[in-house]
């Protein structure tokens, strides 16, 4: 049977399509918290309590001596002072027996004394005494029956997560068990033909087309980590029939179902056409960003809840932590969580379209007095944008974006704290930076790094959004590097010039150089096609200084308004074959095995407002610079010289 394409998606605002999951699910009663279990203690940790616990013993079960000593008659001891000292006979059934602590009071005392308060004096044939220099209060020293927990009182309410002493505190009122919520069971679904096990591409490698399969990773770890047990399925491919089976033999035994891709409007998209046909199609489209084509249902008898999540890996995830969370902590009984809130400025322009609530990663540093979030890359399928991401920005669906330097507020992965150890580099972006990040790592900091290219990163220091900017603009008409672009983009800001390194440039070309290109020159043949860097790139200043020097024109080079953003970008285009040479760094062309022509040892600088160059947060970054250990790094790394590190170009 082939089924039609379902090309149609609508745009449903997030809480319209909450509103008839939640529905759907009421009516078949899979709203319902999960029933609970009857778990050993040993077992219980982190899982949500079924019902409340009631003490079964008091704790203690008798009045326990708080201390090594005696235990007395309160009444006994009345009148003892320093200067008229009382003594009172050692013994059972006496004025005063030893115990140690833990230990139950004889019945007819209701004190105790402790050891180093007494002085024992023996009288011989006369008995044992302890001497004593003060009275003390009935009760003192003594822990009264039930001082913890009192049989019959409540200990635990119902829904409440599991931590270690908790356990404590249900095992020291007697309780060997405790009824819990099972585990949510969740499936996982993996569609696509496409896909293949990472264990498969660690041994055969990948051919063209092939996609490692991680999601369902994600998705499983997800569902474990708030507290469902998933089930993670091999993967199915893109075929309507076995998808549709997995799909009902998953409904038996699950609590719910993830399929994962095949959500959108491609002619192998089936998720939302099998859920019409096992059951009722709820939605299909929810006006968010990343995670738009979601499928939500109920399938077969059971009508078990089904969520078709988009393949996108940033858009899974997502809809990971919007939909799945709130239904999983929803059926355990426990409060939807919230991550910390934190207010901060948006480091530049985003446009996010009306209509849709738009999810955007940032990562977030503290500059001075400005907390500032920057934007990671919004591609969906950019899976290190949520790895990097310090937190995530949710634009409204009433709103167009925000405008540069508007507050926004950003929903924390991490530790608040974390924010005021982190380190931000926003500029041209090196392999260095990412060795020096490492070793900042050892020193507890964490290093924030946005490539924007060299001016980019001035502008950013202008605006206040970074501590530093990696740069490397060549000034055409002197010949020197950055000072004149800092004078003039940052006039009225005291800042000083340090050299990191200096690195390769040159012409990446393929292995081999089958084109036999030996220097600029060449780009302006006809068979050679180049790939350029983004406006503002220092790369891109550095060709055009040389383009000028030899009297080329941009017209001449085929594939100057070609543009990449990164170096590695670069490299990647030649390697690929879809363009012959492009001028980068010999790291680049190093890290994917091409050949390299290199022309011209460029000095890349930090560039460090003074304010922060003398603040203690970057000291070790300096410490770093001026070591032997960071040097000896990046001159083991091809194409870098680091002669010049940590030399002071000028303060300005
Ligand atoms: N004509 C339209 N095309 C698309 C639309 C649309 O509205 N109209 N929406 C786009 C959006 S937004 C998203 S999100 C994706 C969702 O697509 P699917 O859920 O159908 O997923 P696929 O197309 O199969 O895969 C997308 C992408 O993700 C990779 N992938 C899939 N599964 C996995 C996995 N288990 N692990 C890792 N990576 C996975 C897959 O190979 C693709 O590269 O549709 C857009 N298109
Ligand atoms: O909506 Mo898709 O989920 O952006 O990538």
């Amino acid at each position: 049977m082939s089924k039609s394409r379902k090309f149609y998606l609508e745009d449903i605002p997030l809480d319209e399509a909450w509103r008839r999951f939640i529905t759907a699910m009421e009516s078949s009663g899979a709203w319902a918290r999960v029933p609970g279990e009857e778990l050993p203690l040993e077992k219980a940790l982190g899982r949500v309590t079924a019902a409340p616990v009631w003490a079964a013993l008091s704790s203690p079960g008798y009045h326990a001596s708080a201390m090594d000593g005696y235990a007395v008659r309160s009444a006994d001891t009345l009148g003892a002072t320093e200067t008229a000292p009382k003594r009172l006979r050692i013994g059972p059934e006496r004025q005063a027996e030893y115990v140690d602590t833990g230990d139950p009071i004889p019945s007819w005392a209701d004190a105790v004394i402790q050891i180093e308060h007494t002085q024992n004096v023996d009288e011989g044939a006369a008995g044992k005494f302890i001497e004593i220099l003060a009275s003390v209060a009935p009760w003192t020293a003594v822990r009264p029956m039930g001082e913890d927990m009192v049989a019959t009182e409540l200990v635990l309410p119902a829904n409440h997560l599991l931590k270690p002493v908790d356990l404590g505190a249900l095992s020291g009122c007697g309780h060997a068990t405790v009824s819990v919520r099972r585990r949510p069971r969740v499936a996982v679904i993996p569609t696509g033909t496409e896909l293949v096990t990472v264990e498969q591409a660690a041994q055969s490698g990948l051919k063209s087309g092939d996609i490692i399969e991680y999601n369902s990773l994600v998705l499983a770890s997800q569902v474990r980590q708030w507290g469902g047990e998933p089930t993670r399925y091999p993967i199915v491919v893109d075929d309507y029939e076995r998808i549709r089976d997995k799909v009902r033999e998953a409904a038996a035994t699950h609590d719910l179902i993830l399929v994962n891709a095949g959500s959108s409007a491609g002619s192998e998209d089936f998720t939302a056409s099998i859920v019409e046909e096992l059951g009722t199609l709820l939605v299909h489209g929810v006006a968010i960003r990343p995670g738009h084509p979601v499928v939500l249902g109920t399938v077969t008898d059971r009508r078990t809840p089904i969520i078709g999540v988009p393949g996108y890996p940033v858009s899974c995830a997502l809809t990971g932590e919007i939909f799945v969370e709130p239904l999983i902590s929803h059926w355990l009984g426990l409060p939807q969580r919230e991550k910390p809130g934190l207010k901060a400025v948006i480091s530049r322009k985003l446009l996010s379209p009306m209509g849709e609530d738009e999810w955007v990663r940032v990562t977030v540093g503290r500059v001075g007095k400005r907390t500032v979030a920057a934007p990671l890359s919004r591609g969906a399928g950019v899976i290190t944008s949520l790895v990097r991401a310090d937190g995530i920005v949710r634009i409204p669906r009433f709103s167009e974006g925000v405008e540069a330097g508007q507050e926004v507020t950003v929903e924390l992965y991490r530790d608040p704290a974390d924010i005021d150890r982190t380190i931000v580099h926003i500029g041209s972006h090196d392999l260095c930076l990412d060795i020096l990040a490492q070793y900042l790592a050892d020193d507890g900091l964490l290093f924030s790094s946005a490539n924007a290219g060299s001016l980019g990163g001035l502008t950013a220091l202008r605006r206040g959004d970074s501590h530093l900017a990696g740069s490397h603009l060549l000034d055409p008409s002197t010949g020197e590097y950055n000072i004149a672009y800092v004078r003039q983009y940052l006039p009225s800001t005291p800042v000083v010039v340090m050299t990191f390194m200096h690195r390769e440039q040159g012409l990446i070309v393929a292995p081999g150089n089958p084109k036999g290109i030996r220097g600029l020159a060449d780009l302006a043949r006809d068979d050679v096609r180049f790939v350029n860097r983004q406006r503002g790139a220092g790369t891109r200043v550095l060709l055009d200084y040389h383009l000028n020097r030899l009297g080329m024109k941009h017209e001449e080079v085929k594939g100057y308004r070609r543009e990449e953003y990164t170096h590695l970008a670069v490299a990647v285009a030649v390697q690929s074959g879809a363009a012959d040479c492009g001028l980068g760094i010999a790291a680049a062309a190093h890290a994917l095995e091409l050949d390299f022509i290199p022309f011209e040892k460029e000095r890349y600088d930090l560039v460090i407002p003074r304010i922060h160059y003398e603040s203690p947060l970057l000291k070790p970054l300096f410490d770093l610079i001026h070591g032997p250990v960071l040097r000896k790094a990046i001159s083991d790394l091809p194409g870098y010289d680091i002669t010049a590190m940590g030399n002071i170009v000028i303060e300005l």
